[in-house]
């Protein structure tokens, strides 16, 4: 029998996922990577133990009463358990948040021709395509991505916007402003649920606090058993916003995956490994990853906060004392030190404890 000769990680991330589906091709060699064995939490989608967290009350017009006491206590309690939450009550309409979700699928569903005028070098994280080539012996994702920077204002880099579908633009700005208020509103929330001065997070984020979307489109795959449309990590980021349509993510606890369901008007928090440097430990930076599926396509939007380019961050002075010793050291671009840790599969937290 003729042997089937497996091109190069760098090869094969040149292709589109997509691409490689309509030409018929299997996912090969380095796509595989699943332990079929891993431990899955099967819930049906209403008795998901993610946290419910309502942001409603945490809104500044809000006046302090002792519900707001009591959801600090519950986000605090997510984030030192879970790692992430599921906001409701965040202000933006499920029409909106599915019009953002649309003009993404509507960018993935044109031919490559049309895409590939946004393509990025393998080498680079801005545009349309997949990450950098990881480390040698490190497996692929069964996914296409668009990246993009949206704030500061002035890293936007409009050229690698898509023109089609033509509200995209426009779609893309306004959540990126609503998005503004929410990590505002999250940042003080977080601060204040630890009895820290509310600004605290902010300040550290700094006055150019960067926000990335990256656009996630899980075409189906043959062989979900085998192969991850992202596989495990941890984000380099301050925190992240995330919102999908068909359910594949999950979230690693106490040693299970935990599927988010499908609910298409919440916004999923998850703590990056900033967060759990800033709150010196105390919020925990979750592992998670995608599985793929053989039927449905999938799409997600990613928003993640980041500190400004350049910027010092450390655990939050209020949290150290004499009993609770600083248990992170202060870094700088973390983000940039956290990817040449993702591309060999490995954490990047454990090499800046103290
Ligand atoms: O697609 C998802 O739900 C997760 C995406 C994600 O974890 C990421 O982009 O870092
Ligand atoms: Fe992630």
């Amino acid at each position: 029998m003729a042997e089937v000769s497996i091109p190069s990680a760098e090869v094969l991330l040149s292709k589109r996922v997509q691409e490689m589906v309509l030409n018929g091709q299997d996912p090969l060699g380095p796509y595989v990577c699943r332990n079929k064995h891993d431990n899955v939490e099967e819930e049906s989608p209403e008795n998901s133990p993610i946290p419910i967290i309502d942001l409603g009350c945490f809104l500044p017009q809000q006046s302090s009463t002792e519900e707001t006491e009591e959801n600090l206590e519950k986000l605090k309690s997510a984030l030192s358990t879970w790692g992430c939450f599921r906001a409701i009550g965040h202000g933006i309409p499920s029409s909106f948040l599915d019009e953002v979700r649309q003009v993404g699928r509507e960018f993935f569903q044109q031919p490559m021709e049309e895409k590939n005028k946004y393509a990025k070098p393998v080498t680079v994280f801005e545009g349309y395509g997949a990450d950098p080539v990881p480390e040698e012996g490190q497996s692929l994702d069964w996914s296409d991505r668009l990246f993009l920077e949206l704030v500061p204002e002035d890293r936007r880099n409009y050229r690698l916007w898509p023109r089609n579908p033509t509200s995209f633009k426009k779609t893309l700005e306004e959540y990126t402003e609503k998005m503004k208020s929410v990590t505002e509103i999250i940042s003080k929330s977080m601060a204040k649920s630890l009895h820290l001065e509310e600004n605290c997070f902010l300040k550290q984020f700094g006055e150019r606090a960067q926000l990335q979307g990256r656009f996630n489109y899980y075409t189906p795959c043959k062989r979900p058993d085998l192969v991850l449309g992202l596989k495990a990590h941890a984000d380099g980021s301050g925190y992240t916003i995330l919102m999908h349509d068909e359910p594949g993510l999950q979230i690693l606890k106490d040693g299970k995956w935990y599927t988010a369901p499908k609910n298409p008007d919440v916004l999923l928090v998850l703590m990056g490994d900033q967060m759990e440097i800033m709150s010196n430990g105390i919020f925990k930076s979750p592992v998670h990853r995608v599985v793929s599926d053989s039927k449905s396509d999938r799409i997600s939007v990613a928003m993640f906060y980041t500190p400004e380019v350049g910027k010092e961050i450390g655990p939050q002075e209020g949290l150290i004392s004499e009993e609770v010793p600083r248990a992170y050291k202060t870094v700088k671009d973390y983000a940039d030190f956290h990817l040449g840790y993702y591309q060999k599969g490995m954490r990047s937290i454990h090499a800046v404890k103290v």
